[in-house]
């Protein structure tokens, strides 16, 4: 279990995350979601005890991380996989923190079969590693002391599409077997497959969270007109916002189906197209949810 209580953190003048509160539940994937300098790292910096928030909290099975006996046992953690010591061996790597936190060597080999580093690689310095094998080892790093909670930033930068595959089916089986999973990434398609939950983060504040269910009913409409420039009138009109969705003409509009079909046939236009807005809703809800805060980050 993952508490986050209106976490604050300022660098200077800048609010790089701004009272951001979530939960993640035990049993679960929460993906973290958030375009480039939106919040992510420093939010999971807090979590992790690394960075020190200027105003809130948060706790990992009930204390604080600093509060934790052995944090490598309860906890595993993956902010950065450039930051292993490149001169030590995968094997060196991982045998090292099995001592650090009180366990036999032998459980290094375990996980690197389980994270897919063979014999070969197992050999060889770190710094010669791609950064898809820095990712898997420090995935193997996370899961050495069998933690309840892992916290993973960006694990799927590097990773091949195989990679992303097998880690998703990693982090299912670690969350069906009672474990808690936050993980972050820039990219709605690389967590939708895998996360129960989605915490969407613009701006160093969160823009939405739900399951993807509760996300996409509030994703809205998709309308397409036979008169493209007829419909969005009439939208207009009705009140209603819309954005464009495709190439096609399509719009996503932030109202439900009877409303817009409504507004169209106020206005007399034909449709070609009106339904619940998709997976692709999603994406659309995501890009349009932190664009705005992105951009208000940046002026
Ligand atoms: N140590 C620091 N000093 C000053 N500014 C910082 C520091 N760490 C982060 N920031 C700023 O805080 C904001 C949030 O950064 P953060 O790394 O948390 O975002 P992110 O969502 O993880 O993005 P990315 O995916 O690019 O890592 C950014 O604008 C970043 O420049």
């Amino acid at each position: 279990m993952i508490v986050v209580e209106h976490l604050s953190k300022r660098y200077g003048a800048y609010t790089a995350v701004d009272d951001v509160s979530f939960t993640c539940e035990p049993g679960t994937v929460t993906g973290f979601l958030g375009p480039n300098g939106a919040g992510k790292s420093t939010t999971m910096r807090m979590i992790a005890g690394l960075t020190r928030p200027d105003a809130g909290g948060s706790t990992l099975l009930g204390v604080p991380y600093a509060r934790l006996a052995n944090p490598g046992r309860h906890v595993g953690v993956l902010l950065d996989a450039g930051a292993m010591h490149s001169g030590r061996s995968g094997r060196e790597t991982l045998t090292l923190t099995a001592r650090l936190i009180g366990l036999p060597a032998t459980r290094a080999d375990e996980l690197l079969t389980r994270v897919g580093l063979d014999e070969r690689a197992a050999k060889r310095r770190v710094g010669a590693y791609s950064l898809g094998m820095r990712q898997r080892l420090g995935i193997a790093q996370a899961l050495l002391g069998d933690p309840a909670v892992l916290i993973l930033d960006e694990p799927a930068n590097g990773l091949d599409p195989e990679g992303i595959f097998w880690m998703r089916g990693l982090l299912r089986d670690f969350a069906d077997r009672g474990g808690t999973v936050l993980l972050s990434s820039h990219l709605l398609r690389e967590v939708e497959a895998v996360a129960d939950r989605l915490v969407v983060i613009g701006g160093g504040r969160i823009v939405a969270h739900g399951t993807q269910r509760e996300l996409l009913a509030g994703a809205g409409t998709i309308v397409r007109g036979l008169d493209a420039a007829a419909l969005r009138s009439a939208l207009a009109a009705a009140g209603l916002a819309a954005t464009p969705a495709g190439g096609d003409g399509a719009l996503l509009v932030h109202a439900d189906a009877e409303a817009v079909g409504r507004a169209a046939a106020a206005a007399g236009t034909v449709l070609l197209e009106l339904r619940a807005a998709d997976n692709g809703g999603l994406e659309q809800l995501f890009l349009s949810l932190t664009a705005t805060e992105t951009k208000e980050a940046v002026a």
